[in-house]
Order: C-alpha cells, then structure tokens, then sequence
C-alpha cells in the first residue's frame, strides 16, 4: 500500500480518478484474498470490512474536494500516517458496530430486550403525572446544576477585579437563586421518584403473587419456596430499582451531555468528536463485558435462591435435625452451597478487574491521540491554550456523563434476565382446566372414578399413580379407601380436591365432571382433612373460620363442642383468640387435627375426606369425630390404613400399585377369606 501511494505520488498524473483506481485494485485484491482465506460468516464479515478499509478513503478525498477545492494543484492522497490510521479505524468500529448491534441475526435479540423494557415502562403507566413532574424537575435541577459554575466564574471575576464591582450583589444574587433551585428541584425529583418506585413495587409485587396463587401444584413442585420467595422479594425490587434509577440518571446525564457537547463544539470540532469516539468504543468492550456478566449475574441469583432455601429448611427443621444430631451435615451442605456462590462471585470478580483494566487502557489511547490532535491544532493556530483549558476542563465531566450512561444502560440490560424471568411468572397461564359455573343448591355427594388414569408431572409416564382406576363412593355413606403406602390412596383424594387433573378417564360429582364446578362452591362442598392439616400463623379462630366470610364465634362453638373440642381451646390462654404459632408450631399434632376437622365441618360439605385425619386423636375424641362426620347423611371418604376404622365404612375399596385389587362391603371381604386375612395382616403388621 505504502509503495503504491509513493509510486502515484511521484507520478505526475495524480488526480482524484487515480485514487479511486488505486483503491479499487486494492479492494479487488483484499477482496479475493479473504475470499481464499474465509469461508462462512467471517468471509462475508470480512468482504464487508475490506470494501469498508478501501472505498472509505476515495469517498473522503472526493468530498473533500467537492467541499472545499484545494489551492495547489491536487497531487493524490500523501501517505499520511494519521490519515491511513483515521481511515482504517473508522472502518474497522464501523464494521464493529454494524456486525454487533445492527445487522439482521441480532435485531430478534435486541426486539426480544427493547420488548422487555417497554413492558416495565407500561406498569409505570398509573404513575405518570408522578413521573412527568420528576421528569421535569430533573431537567430544571439540571439546568441550575449546568449554570452554578458559570456564576461562580462571574463571582469570582467580581471578587478578582475582572469587571465592576458593583455587579457584586447581582452575581451573588444569582448565584444563590440558581442554588437555591438546584438543590430545590433535585430534592423534589428524588422525593417524587422515591414515591414512584415504591408504587410500582407495590403494583408489581401484587401482581406476581396473584399469578402465582393461580398455577397448579405441579408449579411449586418444580419451584421450591426459597426461589419463588426470592423473585417475589429481591428480583421485584431490583427490577424497579432498575428501571426506575437508570432511566433517572440516563435522562439528567443526557442533558447535561448535551449542554456541554454545546459548548465543547463550539471550542474544537475535532476534539470533541475524538471525546465521542471514545463513547462507542467503551460501549462495545462493555457490550462484551454484560453479556458475560448477564450470565454470571443470573447463575449467583439461582445460587443465591438455593441458599436461601437451604437455610431456611434447615433453620425449619431444627428438631429433626437436633433429634439425628446431623448439625454437622448440615453445616457441610451448606458450606459447600456457600463455596459454590463464592466461585461465581470470584469468576465475577476475575471479569470486572479484567474489563475495568481493558477500558482504562483504551481511555487513555484516545487521550494521548486528542493530545496529539491538539498539539497540531495549536501549531497551526486553530486552538489557543486557553481555549484546550477550557475544553479539558469541561471533557472530564462529560467522559463522566457518557460513562454513567453507558453504565446505566449495561445495569440495565444485565437485569433484563431478571426481568424477564420474574415477568415471565407473571405472564404463566396455570396448567389447569377452566372453571366451570356449576353451583347447584341440591348436591347428592355421588363421586364416581372413571377409568382414571394418572401420572404426576414430575414422575415417568410408564410409572402412573393409578392406572384405570374405576370406584363408586356413594351418597350418604361412608366408603373406605385402603391400601399399603404408595398403593395410591392419597393420589384418588389429590385429584378428587382438584389439585390435579388425571391423564386419561373422568372424575364426576353427581354425574358431571368436577371441572364443571365452580370451584369455590365445589370445595366448600367438597372438604379434605388431611393427617398433617396445614395452619397459618395467626389466631384459632382465624384458622377456624379461613376464607369463610360470615361465620359467627357461637358457630364456632358449636362445632368445637361436637368434636369435643372445646373444652381443650377454652383451656387455652386466649381461647379462641390463641395464636397458633407458625404453622400451627404451638399446638399438638392432635389439636391440629381437630382444628382442620372443626375448619372443615364449619362449611356444612356434603363430601368429606378424611385422609388419616384422626390418626393422632385419642380414642374418645376419634369417636367424636366420626360420629359427628357420619351425622347430616354426609358422604364420607376415608383413607386409612387401619382395618380398626375400615371396618365401619359400608363399602371398602382396596387399592394396590395404583389399581383396584377388591372391593365390596365389610361382610362380602370376609367372605373372599384369602383376601380379608391378607388385608388384616397386612394393614395390623403396619400399624403395629
Ligand atoms: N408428588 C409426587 N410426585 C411424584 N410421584 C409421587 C408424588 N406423590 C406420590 N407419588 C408416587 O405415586 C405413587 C402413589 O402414591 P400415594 O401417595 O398416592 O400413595 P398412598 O397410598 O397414599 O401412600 P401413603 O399411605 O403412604 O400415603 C407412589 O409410587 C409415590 O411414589
């Protein structure tokens, strides 16, 4: 290239069509060599760059030409070092910046980050008289904090005898108003950006909780309680925070840039624009660096979850683990989960120091070639000294400035998988069929199975929980569901309450499949005790009464009194007032129990499932309970494992690996001897 442009030059022919001739062999020639070369991706990205490198220099001479015609007779392009340098950098952050960020295989990516943003801008939309007037005392906060320092010059040539001392007072004056303002208008907009930000975590908080309330079970199968708990809590509020304080400092530093590029461009054109370069350049190594970081960032969020959860089940399971004595188990588990976040934090660090370097590296490439620039522009009279004073003085702020931009943009775009994940929650739509409308006055309790086949989500598919399971549990009477562990029993009782629905066959209530129910009439008619009844933290009567919205104490009473129950909760501290602890962690297993029969018999059901819910009563109580659950000609479905309890139900159903292996009345069981011993021996030698 070199040789090439001395030979044109000490020809005597050179013109403007030379230089076009000259660089388009050179283009030809680049071009065939990285069509050798590459092949692919790069072939294309390097034929792009090369027609870049050549044509670029030719375009720039004719323009120059065109703009301004040279007074010597045109004698082909010099070779200038600094021209050859301008000419292959501009090409190469051109090419650069069109393969990562504007060419076509990136836009979806882009879409996919600029749609994210634009959905949390629109949960802002209830706010935006709020945000409007921040907005705007930002700007005047700005526009004050821009002019302080041009009055403290004018007080200062006042003090230092520059101009009339008697504009003392004026410049004070003003000083102090544009002060006064400043500090007026940004504690405003602080204060009404606060409030905002508070609002939308309000909003946004509400919102993913209620979606999560609606998925089905399998959900919070898949997504143990630390995660969800995390999202709801930290991603929601960094996510605000985000948004909110980036789009802040984005809009007060753009102004000020633009106030200063004002001034800076009135002072050196070419110096100004050698600050710009600087912007995109930082811009792309800090592209490279978020990406890198985005990573990174979610992997510590999953980690942090994870250990979040770790933490709480132990601090949870406290007795059990005081019981097996594995505090040292535990500490291990959880100082390995520990070590693994402080491994993602290292690599994290390892990055930033490299980046920070990267960056400070290049900012001071480009400074020393704006001091070179400079030094060429002082000799040749275009700039004085105190004009490149003055430029210096105002380019660090506005380094600073373009730097807080880019940084509020990569702290933005590195929560966009934060986002993303906690919207995408929000947007789920729960696996669950439509509720139906269903509410009829009269409810018989007829439930029949129909070849019910079934299969958790999180299990094998050639592994079901039941397998065509067909049964009749009918009206007003008490049918028994029994069974080994994990012949299937509490899998019927799961998809008769709806909290799954069966792969293959139909559930019906009265002859209509449940999901034709509307479901809060179908399960205040449909109640299920469990053996491990779950309590919220609050008071007996706030557990008693859950979701019921018209029920009296004396009601309450009453039901207690049927199930013997009262005597032990007027006993209590505060009675019916007691808190139950978390969980119900103050009462006994057996007071629990009773709790979750008085909380279901309060709803009048028609059906109701005990599911080994008097396993922890004492024997009188038991016979309360049943008595009182057999009353009203209810349906009753109990699953046990005892043949003590089966033996009362009119009909037994017995379930083994997921099918049913007999059933009939008490009496028809005796008669198949064989089986009515093997049900007795199995079920007593369980039971002990
Ligand atoms: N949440 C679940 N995810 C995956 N598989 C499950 C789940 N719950 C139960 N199972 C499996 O389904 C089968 C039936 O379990 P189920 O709980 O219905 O039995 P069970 O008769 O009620 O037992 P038990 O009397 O011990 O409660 C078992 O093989 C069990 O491993």
């Amino acid at each position: 290239q070199w040789a090439g442009m001395l030979l044109l030059k000490c020809s005597s022919c050179g013109g403007l069509p030379e230089v076009w001739a000259f660089h388009l062999m050179k283009w030809m020639l680049l071009h065939a060599v990285a069509s050798v070369l590459a092949d692919g991706k790069l072939q294309s990205v390097l034929c792009r760059f090369t027609a870049l490198l050549c044509l670029l220099p030719p375009v720039f001479e004719t323009g120059r030409i065109i703009v301004a015609p040279p007074l010597e007779p045109y004698s082909g392009p010099s070779p200038n070092l600094s021209m050859l340098l301008l000419g292959a950098t501009s090409s190469l952050l051109a090419c650069v910046i069109w393969e990562n960020w504007l060419s076509r295989n990136t836009k979806d990516n882009k879409l996919d980050t600029k749609q994210i943003l634009l959905r949390v801008l629109t949960y802002f939309k209830p706010d935006r008289l709020y945000l409007i007037a921040a907005f705007g005392f930002l700007i005047l906060g700005v526009v004050c904090d821009t002019y302080i320092p041009l009055y403290q010059g004018q007080v200062i040539d006042v003090i230092s005898g520059q101009k009339l001392q008697t504009g003392f007072g004026d410049a004070i004056g003003r000083l102090v108003v544009i002060s006064v303002g400043s500090a007026l208008f940004s504690g405003m907009r602080g204060g009404i950006f606060m409030c905002t930000l508070a609002r939308l975590n309000k909003r946004l908080k509400h919102l993913l909780f209620q979606s999560l309330l609606k998925q089905e079970v399998h959900f919070f199968e898949e997504n143990n309680p630390g995660r969800l708990s995390s999202r709801l809590h930290s991603d929601v509020d960094r996510m605000g925070r985000t948004v909110a304080l980036n789009a802040n400092v984005a809009v007060r530093s753009t102004v000020k840039t633009v106030l200063m590029l004002r001034v800076m461009l009135g002072l050196s054109w070419e110096l100004t624009l050698l600050t710009c370069i600087e912007m995109p350049l930082l811009a792309i190594i800090q592209n490279k660096y978020i990406n890198l970081s985005k990573e990174l960032k979610e992997q510590t969020q999953e980690c942090h979850a994870q250990n979040k959860d770790l933490a709480s089940q132990t601090v949870g399971g406290i007795q059990t683990i005081r019981s097996f004595n594995t505090e040292k188990d535990e500490l291990r588990r959880y100082h390995v989960a520990l070590d693994e976040l402080l491994a993602i934090r290292r690599r994290s660090g390892i990055f930033s120091a490299v980046y920070l370097l990267i960056r400070r590296m290049v900012s001071l490439g480009i400074k020393m070639v704006m001091l070179i620039q400079a030094r060429s522009l002082i000799s040749s009279g275009r700039l004085s000294i105190g004009s490149l004073l003055s430029f210096f003085l105002y380019q660090k702020p506005m380094s600073a400035n373009l730097r807080e931009i880019m940084y509020c943009y990569g702290e933005t775009m590195s929560t966009v998988g934060v986002i993303s994940k906690v919207l995408s929650y929000v947007d789920r739509t729960p696996k669950c069929k439509k509720e139906g409308g269903l509410a009829p006055e009269k409810l018989e309790g007829r439930i029949v199975f129909q070849n019910v086949t079934f299969s958790y989500p999180s299990a094998a598919a050639d592994k079901p929980a039941l397998k065509s399971v067909s049964l009749e549990v009918q009206p007003g009477k008490v049918t028994a569901l029994v069974g080994l562990s994990g012949s299937g029993k509490s899998s019927c009782v799961s998809l008769l309450k709806r909290l799954y629905e069966p792969q293959e066959g139909l559930i019906l209530l009265d002859g209509e499949p449940l999901h034709h129910y509307n479901q809060k009439y179908f399960h205040r008619k449909v109640a299920l005790v469990s053996q491990n009844p779950v309590l919220f933290s609050g008071s007996l009567r706030y557990n008693i009464e859950y979701g019921l919205k018209d029920c009296s104490i004396e009601k309450v009473k009453e039901v207690a009194k049927k199930i013997d129950a009262h005597d032990f909760i007027s006993e209590m501290e505060d009675g019916y007032d007691t808190d139950v602890g978390e969980s119900g962690g103050k009462l006994a297993g057996g007071q629990k129990q009773c709790i979750a029969i008085i909380r279901a018999l309060i709803r009048e059901p028609r059906v109701i499932i005990l599911d080994e819910a008097t396993s922890r009563l004492d024997v009188n109580a038991e016979q309360a309970v049943l008595k009182e659950v057999l009353a009203r000609g209810r349906t009753v479905l109990i699953v046990a494992h005892q043949l003590r309890i089966a033996e009362n139900a009119d009909h037994i159903v017995m379930l083994q690996d997921g099918s049913v292996q007999e059933e009939g009345t008490h009496e028809e069981l005796m008669r198949k001897k064989g089986c009515y011993y093997r049900l007795k021996e199995e079920l007593f030698s369980e039971s002990g």
